[in-house]
């Protein structure tokens, strides 16, 4: 039960092992998937940690979940939790603004992720994951991040700002991009003039200017068929009243700040668990050539990219094992009762993917690798509402969440496709960081691949096995 309480009462259960002064904030810092572990080991589904002397409290399990997502904007408040958000966009923008005008914005975007929008983003997707390929040639080395992490900002360039931004300023907004980024301060104050803040006002300054220079030109000479570009600049609220200029810039700056990261994290974990798992790999290559054949992939496009039923279930076992969003944040702006416990206005409430996502209780053998666990035709499928919450859930659910897998999809499937490629380093998460993404170096080798199609009957045996068929044990 959870309702806002004025009464007594108890408050989470508090981790041990908190040390003078700065409680769990050292450790949690260093590796803060351990410490939520051991939380959960420890106390439960639902504890606290001290921040130096702030509490952390922690909600774990589907429950929980739907408990945080529904009381988002109600007794649990997103803006208050992300201070540096006002610093790095403004204090009318979106999640920040008053509920009817973050809806309002949040209008502007969500069509441009409906099916039909997408349509027009695969044929970028695949012609910058083939650059890649292009750029990689026949044999080599590659480290995941440092090369997946920049393909993932050209599909942004390109789909959001259109071709010839890309081309013509797309290495320039990157550059920018980078710092504008690093104002995403968690510990320091947001007015401590260090030298990455300063750094991130001034790449956000100037960002806005290339936005804005950008968004002149297309008034001037609008683009016919629009893009996603135009449409943006020539939406109009329901009212009627054209969105101002500044709001379309940050609009397009919050895509891209959301989408980047956390994008080119998930999809370079997808990668590393199937050369991690070379059954389904093979599936995958069983999938990907019945529909592409003998080609590396240009002819891939929605259709098909919407038919690799195979390649969703392991992109969706990956956003499980290895949730780059980690860990969501909330403030009570109230006192809450939940199960008996009381959590004080105030406090931050955290939900936690990366421990919920490896509970016993919600995934059978759950540090395994088995993607079928998600296939809706088997049996006994663990598809249990707010249980897979990589994308978080509620209103703010992921705005981008169609555009990242079909992202991931494309990118996965034509160097899957083009080719043989095995791991070099041991892949571990990295240390401390906001975004969980695999330690660099994680280095891949690579191999390009005859394209004749002649694997596809043999893949397809093992897709069939992989999907319980009896003819193919
Ligand atoms: C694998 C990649 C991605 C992951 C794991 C991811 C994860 C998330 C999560 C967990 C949230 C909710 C945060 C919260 O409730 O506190 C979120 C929100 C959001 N994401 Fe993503 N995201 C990804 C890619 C993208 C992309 C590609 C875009 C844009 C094209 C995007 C745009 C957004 C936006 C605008 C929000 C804010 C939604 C709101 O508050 O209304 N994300 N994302």
């Amino acid at each position: 039960m959870a309702r806002a309480a004025t009464a007594a009462g108890n408050g989470l259960p508090l981790l041990d092992g908190g040390v003078p002064l700065l409680g769990h904030l050292a450790q949690f810092f260093r590796d803060p998937v351990s410490v939520l572990k051991r939380g959960y080991r420890s106390k439960g589904r639902l504890f606290a940690m001290n921040f130096m002397g702030q509490r952390m409290n922690v909600m774990l399990g589907p429950e929980h979940n739907r408990f945080f997502f529904e009381e988002t904007d109600k007794l649990l408040s997103i803006r208050e939790s992300m201070p540096f958000f006002l610093k790095m966009f403004s204090p009318e923008f979106y999640s920040f603004a008053e509920m009817d005008e973050y809806l309002r914005q949040r209008s502007i975007i969500m069509p441009r992720f409906k099916a039909a929008s997408m349509k027009q983003y695969v044929p970028v997707m695949v012609e910058e994951s083939l650059n890649l390929v292009e750029r990689l040639g026949e044999e080599g080395e590659f480290d995941l991040i440092p090369t997946l992490g920049p393909v993932v900002m050209d599909i942004a360039a390109h789909s959001f700002m259109g071709r010839e931004f890309h081309e013509k300023l797309g290495h320039e907004f990157f550059e920018l991009f980078r710092d504008f980024s690093g104002g995403m301060e968690f510990v320091l104050p947001l007015w401590l003039p260090t030298p990455k803040m300063v750094k991130s006002q001034r790449a956000k300054r100037k960002l806005h200017a290339i936005l804005q220079s950008w968004i002149d030109k297309r008034r001037a000479a609008p683009l016919d068929p629009p893009d996603f570009f135009q449409t943006m600049i020539e939406t109009k609220y329901p009212d009627g009243r054209p969105v101002p200029d500044e709001i379309i810039r940050h609009l397009i700056l919050l895509l891209v700040w959301a989408g980047h990261e956390t994008t080119a994290g998930q999809v370079s974990w997808a990668l590393a668990d199937l050369l991690q798992n070379p059954d389904y790999q093979k599936v995958l290559r069983g999938e990907i050539s019945s529909l592409l054949g003998g080609s590396d992939g240009r002819d891939l496009g929605w259709e098909q990219a919407v038919a690799m039923e195979k390649m969703d279930l392991a992109l969706r076992e990956t956003e499980r094992l290895h949730p780059v969003a980690y860990m969501l944040s909330r403030k009570a702006r109230a006192d809450i009762e939940r199960d008996g416990y009381v959590i004080r206005k105030g406090e931050f409430v955290l939900l936690a993917p990366s421990v919920s996502h490896r509970m016993e209780e919600t995934f059978r053998n759950p540090d395994a690798y088995d993607p079928e666990r998600f296939n809706p035709a088997n049996p006994d499928a663990q598809i249990e509402s707010n249980s897979l919450i990589g994308f978080g859930g509620g209103v703010h659910r992921c705005a981008g969440v169609n555009f990242a897998r079909m992202e991931m999809k494309v990118l996965v499937a034509i160097l899957l496709q083009n080719f043989d490629m095995e791991l070099m380093d041991e892949v571990r998460p990295i240390a401390g960081a906001s975004t969980y993404w695999p330690a660099q170096p994680c280095r891949v080798r690579y191999r390009r691949r005859k394209l004749d199609g002649s694997e596809a009957g043999a893949d397809m045996a093992a897709l069939a096995r992989a999907a319980g068929c009896p003819a193919h044990t």
